[in-house]
């Protein structure tokens, strides 16, 4: 897809994502507390309708921090329904682990900025295997299924090698989805694509 003026070279993806990322998580800035668990409950009870999620004994769900899309209200509602979740864990570095969560008083950040974590057993990057639906944060997703992510790659490391009829579901807001009609994303060739984009409006299946 060839969009950039004609005399000028398109950026490379790694710089066209770096600038998406300072607009996305600048206009995230303004939505208000209330706002933002409001949202959350609506994102609950779209991820709670999924069928996969309906069958579930296991799942992946990532612990949201101030202004991503929300998931403590599904991690709570999982919870309380027996349903083990496997909760990202860093380690020291970016080190990529699990925990299972325990309760919400358990959910601690453990440094200025980072997510929330769990405070058991550190789990190994594949006890990811045992997940039945992963639940991941986007900055972005287009109809292609292509996700923006903090720019770490500590999802596109972990789902690597993650059983493809694992429904891989993004969390976003309505206006970081890019429909069929807009723009892709950039994509490089580690960018490990999702299957379906939930956002407080709705659920959307992807064509990957
Ligand atoms: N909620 C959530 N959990 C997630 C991710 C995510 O995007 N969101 N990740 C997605 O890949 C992985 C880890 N991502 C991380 C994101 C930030 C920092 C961190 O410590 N950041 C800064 C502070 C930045 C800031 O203030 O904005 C730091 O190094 O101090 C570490 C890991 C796994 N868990
Ligand atoms: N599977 C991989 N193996 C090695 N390096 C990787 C892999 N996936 C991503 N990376 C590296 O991680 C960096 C960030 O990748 P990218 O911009 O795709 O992150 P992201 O998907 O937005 O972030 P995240 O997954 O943490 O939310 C890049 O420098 C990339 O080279």
């Amino acid at each position: 897809m060839s969009t950039h003026h004609p005399g000028t070279r398109a950026p490379a993806p790694e710089d066209a994502k770096a600038q998406l990322r300072t607009s996305i998580r600048k206009a995230r800035l303004h939505r208000s507390e209330r706002r933002r668990a409001e949202l959350a409950e609506q994102l609950r009870d779209h991820v709670l309708a999924l069928p996969e999620i309906v069958q579930a004994d296991c799942v992946s769900v990532y612990a949201s921090r101030t202004h991503e899309p929300g998931t403590l209200p599904l991690i709570e509602a999982l919870h309380e329904r027996g349903v083990r979740i496997l909760v990202p864990r860093l380690g020291d570095g970016l080190q990529r682990g699990w925990s299972l969560y325990q309760g919400a008083e358990d959910l601690i950040e453990r440094a200025p900025g980072r997510p929330p974590e769990p405070s058991g057993e550190f789990l190994p990057p594949d006890a990811i295997g045992d997940a039945q639906v992963v639940v991941v944060p986007a900055l972005a997703v287009d109809s292609t299924g292509t996700r923006l992510g903090q720019g770490g790659g500590w999802y596109d490391r972990a789902l690597e090698g993650l059983d493809p009829r694992v429904p891989i579901v993004a969390l976003t807001f309505a206006a970081e989805f890019r429909g069929p009609d807009e723009l892709a994303l950039p994509r490089e060739s580690h960018d490990v694509g999702v299957h379906r984009v939930i956002t407080p409006e709705g659920t959307t299946a992807l064509t990957a």
